[in-house]
């Protein structure tokens, strides 16, 4: 198995930016595309991304660029672009890089209109790649500076999922491997949503005991959507489900849960994105069709949506007739 020496960023936001570092650190060379030629030419000129990750100086090993071509000679390719626009980049890629390349979603979300999830986008649209998936509690500003954590990357194939994670780990960032794609990237997908629930919380100020309480019965719901769409349970309560709704369920630098909070409080959002405003919607309709009860989510789509305040959502979940905490009577 490759060494992976070269590795290729496709998006260069917040968390490619980091990923990009990372991956330096971690001793490979890096090429790290943006879709915009100004921003590939201020990141070489300043050896800083300003627009995604102003502060942080680019590693020497990183070559920023605008050309797709470039990432040709890539051995493995990490895709980190909003979930909604993975589709089309991975199509893209499909037609430059040579057939067999792993490509890595670092994206959380689930596509809308399709409910498919990453590693279904990139199968369907980049057919001759290799999906892979990488998720765990991990802010870019973190990552980038060198701080330390721990992520998985899961693929089909667990060598490759095991060579990848040798590849991309360092002294400050551990890559445990999965083979548990599905699981992996439903603990991403759904934590997002779950973070605004709990920034909903605290912006109306209903104190520390309701952000823990829809924080526990939120992960009771991403438990079972992951259990009716094959994800092991084990997975869900490692570090790209628990670990990372632990993260972004407890302050504002996450930018879920910094909606929630500006939704909350009644005051205008960052505008930054939170993919949890993306995946809400369609993730409670694929759990529709397989009838797993996931109340917090719903009614955070619905707020979201305009079709339910907060006050009514806090009352009708409140509201919900008794039940036993587990599945069981
Ligand atoms: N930030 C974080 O801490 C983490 C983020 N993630 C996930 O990574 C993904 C990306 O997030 P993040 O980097 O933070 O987001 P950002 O908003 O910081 O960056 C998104 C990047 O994607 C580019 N982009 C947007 N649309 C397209 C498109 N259609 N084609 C090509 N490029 C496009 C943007 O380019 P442009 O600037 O030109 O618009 C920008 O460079 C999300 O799914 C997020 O959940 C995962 C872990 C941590
Ligand atoms: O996924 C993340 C950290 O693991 C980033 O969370 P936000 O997108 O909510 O900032």
């Amino acid at each position: 198995m490759s060494d992976f020496a070269r590795i290729g960023v496709v998006g260069a936001g917040a968390w490619g930016t980091a990923l990009a570092n990372a991956a330096a650190r971690a001793g490979r060379t890096v090429t790290l595309w943006s879709r915009d030629p100004a921003a590939a030419a201020q990141m070489t000129a300043m050896r800083e991304n300003p627009r995604g990750l102003p502060g942080v100086a680019l590693e020497d090993a990183v070559q920023p660029t605008a050309d797709l071509a470039d990432l040709a000679d890539c051995d493995a390719l990490l895709l980190v672009v909003p979930a909604q626009a993975c589709g089309p980049v991975a199509a893209a890629l499909g037609e430059k890089v040579p057939p067999g390349t792993p490509l890595v979603s670092c994206a959380k979300g689930i596509e809308r209109g399709t409910g498919a999830f990453m590693s279904e986008v990139i199968a369907r649209a980049a057919p001759d790649l290799i999906p892979a998936v990488l998720s765990g509690p991990s802010f870019a500003a973190d990552v980038a500076r060198g701080l330390p954590t721990a992520v998985t990357l899961a693929a089909v194939d667990t060598d490759l999922a095991r060579a990848l994670a040798a590849a991309l780990g360092s002294a400050s960032f551990r890559l445990y491997h999965s083979a548990d794609v599905r699981g992996v990237e439903i603990g991403g997908a759904a934590k997002n949503v779950l973070a605004i629930a709990a920034g909903i919380v605290a912006g109306r100020r209903l104190g520390a005991s309701a952000g823990a309480a829809i924080t526990a019965r939120g992960f009771a719901e991403l438990l079972r959507f992951g259990a009716a769409f094959g994800a092991r349970s084990e997975t869900l309560t490692g570090l790209s489900g628990l670990g990372d709704l632990i993260l972004t369920a407890s302050g504002p630098q996450s930018r879920n849960f910094a909606l929630g909070l500006a939704l909350g409080a009644g005051t205008a959002a960052d505008g930054k994105l939170a993919e949890g405003a993306y995946t809400a919607s369609v993730l409670v309709a694929m759990a529709q069709t397989r009838g797993v009860d996931m109340p917090i989510c719903a009614a955070v789509e619905a707020v979201l949506a305009g079709r339910l305040s907060i006050e009514a959502a806090i009352e009708a979940l409140m509201a919900r007739p008794q039940r036993s905490e587990t599945a069981g009577p």
